[in-house]
Order: C-alpha cells, then sequence, then structure tokens
C-alpha cells in the first residue's frame, strides 16, 4: 500500500477522540503533543483521561457518540470497544470529508498511526502501512536505542545557529556546505561554542548581500 508520509501541524486544531479507554488514551496523547484541540466523547473515561480533562488540558463529554458530533473537527479517531460504533463514525467522517483512523481496523482508516522515536524536535516515523504493527515497534525500540538521550537538545542548538547562518549568508553553495558541515558537529547554547565562531567567520567570506530599498520607478 502507497501511503502518504507527512509531518501535520495540528496546533490549536480540532480534534475529536470518540471513546475513552486504553487505546484512546496513547492517541490522545500524540494529539495532544502536537497541541491539538482535543474533545472526548464516552460515557466512561480511564482515570488519566478523567485527569486531563479536570485539568482542562481536553473537554470530555460524558456520554455515547451522537452522529453530528463530528461537525467543526479536522481529525478524528474512533476508539471506542464496540466496531459498529467505530465505523459510524468513520462514515460520518467519510460524509464530512473528515480525517479518521478507526483503532486496529484498517478498512476504516484514512491515515494509519506510526510507532514513534522522539527527541524533541526530531520525530522518526516508522510504518509498515499495517503489514507489522509488531515489526513496527521493533524497529521503533532499535532505532530508540541508538540515538543519544540529549539529541533533541542538541538538534534545538543547531536551528538556532541555523537560523544565525541562513541570516548571515546568501543562499548559495558555501552555505549550504557550511550547513552540512554544522550538522555533523558539536554546537552548543553558548555564545562562545566553537561551531558558532566558526559560522561566524565562514559568514565573514560569505556575506549576505545588504537589502536596498528597490528604486522607485517613476523617479528618474
Ligand atoms: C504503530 C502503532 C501506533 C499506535 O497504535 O499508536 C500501531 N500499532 C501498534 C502496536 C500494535 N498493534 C497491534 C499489535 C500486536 C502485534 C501485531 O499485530 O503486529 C501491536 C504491538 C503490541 O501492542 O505489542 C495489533 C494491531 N494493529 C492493527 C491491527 C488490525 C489489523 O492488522 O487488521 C491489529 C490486530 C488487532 C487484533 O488482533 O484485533 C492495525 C494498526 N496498527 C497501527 C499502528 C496501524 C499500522 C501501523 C503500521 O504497521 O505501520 C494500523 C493499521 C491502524 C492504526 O491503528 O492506526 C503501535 C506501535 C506502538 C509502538 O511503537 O510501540
Ligand atoms: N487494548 C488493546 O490492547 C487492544 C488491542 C487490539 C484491539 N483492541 C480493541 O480495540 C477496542 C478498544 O480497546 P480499549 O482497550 O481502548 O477498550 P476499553 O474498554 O478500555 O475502552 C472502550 C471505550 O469506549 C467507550 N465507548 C463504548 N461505547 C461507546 C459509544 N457508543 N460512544 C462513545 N464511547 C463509547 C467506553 O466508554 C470506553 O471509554 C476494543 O474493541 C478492543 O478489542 C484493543
Amino acid at each position: 500500500m502507497d501511503l502518504f508520509p507527512i509531518f501535520l501541524k495540528l496546533a490549536a486544531r480540532p480534534c475529536i477522540v470518540i471513546g475513552a479507554g486504553n487505546l484512546a488514551e496513547s492517541k490522545i496523547e500524540s494529539l495532544r503533543a502536537a497541541h491539538a484541540r482535543v474533545t472526548v466523547i464516552a460515557p466512561s473515561a480511564r482515570e488519566s483521561i478523567q485527569n486531563m480533562d479536570a485539568a482542562g488540558e481536553i473537554t470530555w463529554l460524558q456520554r455515547v457518540y451522537r452522529p453530528g458530533d463530528l461537525a467543526g473537527n479536522f481529525l478524528v479517531v474512533a476508539a471506542t470497544d464496540n466496531p459498529a460504533v467505530n465505523r459510524a463514525v468513520f462514515a460520518e467522517a467519510e460524509a464530512s470529508d473528515i480525517l479518521c483512523n478507526a483503532v486496529d481496523d484498517p478498512p476504516f482508516c484514512d491515515f494509519y498511526f506510526p510507532s514513534v522515536v522522539r527527541r524533541g524536535d526530531l520525530q522518526i516515523a516508522i510504518s509498515t502501512a499495517g503489514a507489522s504493527p509488531a515489526l513496527a515497534q521493533r524497529l521503533r525500540k532499535e532505532i530508540n536505542a541508538q540515538l543519544p538521550l540529549d539529541l533533541g537538545d542538541w538538534l534545538t542548538d543547531l536551528g538556532d545557529l541555523r537560523r544565525e547562518v541562513v541570516a548571515a549568508e546568501p543562499l548559495n553553495e558555501d552555505r549550504k556546505l557550511l550547513l552540512h558541515q554544522l550538522a555533523q558537529r558539536d554546537v552548543c547554547g553558548y555564545d562562545a561554542c566553537p561551531s558558532r565562531a566558526m559560522a561566524r567567520r565562514h559568514a565573514q567570506t560569505n556575506p549576505a548581500p545588504l537589502i536596498t530599498e528597490i528604486p522607485d520607478a517613476t523617479q528618474s
């Protein structure tokens, strides 16, 4: 199956989860990690989900799903223990052009959840297109064991330094080469960081052109 891999910006987008059990919990957590605005509908909820509601982190509506509940949402996860309900949710989502994942029910999914290794802004998402979730999990564990725990902090510093370089140098081959070099070096947040010093020296040899006003064509 040829799936299209993308990383969605969900911040502040309304997303809805139907069901509030074991499977719903991990989906709610991953939606919240992307700062989605999450509503949960279920007659009963796990304690952790009740706590998120009490803390104002999500909105839990304590009742069964009703047709029409998906209106206004960007994405829905159907995670009840009743396949007929999950499929009714999928049917409403299809009719309303809302992206739907019916957990563990591939024909009723527009998208699948990947297995994810995360270090700050770095995310490695693994998909087997449903062929073997167990393999996706195994690969996650293997990759996770290989990646340093502080990779996310390093990436934050590298990203800050990259923004400095992009502001200081023009878009050309020299700048690209420098950015590849920096991605292989130690980078830290200190101003005296050797990689930052190197980048600043480089900017002197490859300076961005000064932005000048566009001449007014009517004045000659
Ligand atoms: C990646 C992960 C993300 C997540 O769930 O958030 C995920 N499943 C995970 C684990 C896992 N799921 C299952 C097992 C038991 C071992 C096995 O079956 O292999 C294990 C491992 C375990 O739990 O030990 C059972 C299972 N899963 C699906 C079916 C239905 C079917 O195959 O028809 C059944 C049979 C249900 C039954 O028997 O009733 C279907 C889907 N599961 C997916 C995602 C989507 C495709 C992902 C892909 O392959 O790319 C897809 C298509 C739809 C979806 O749900 O999005 C998460 C790993 C988290 C991690 O990293 O640890
Ligand atoms: N838990 C697992 O590891 C696992 C693995 C594979 C498949 N499954 C299947 O996935 C499904 C969900 O699993 P779970 O462990 O999260 O179940 P669960 O029993 O923990 O939670 C089910 C949730 O669905 C809600 N619900 C039931 N009917 C509803 C309705 N009409 N409207 C809204 N909410 C409703 C319940 O209130 C509850 O919050 C089950 O069918 C299960 O067999 C579970």
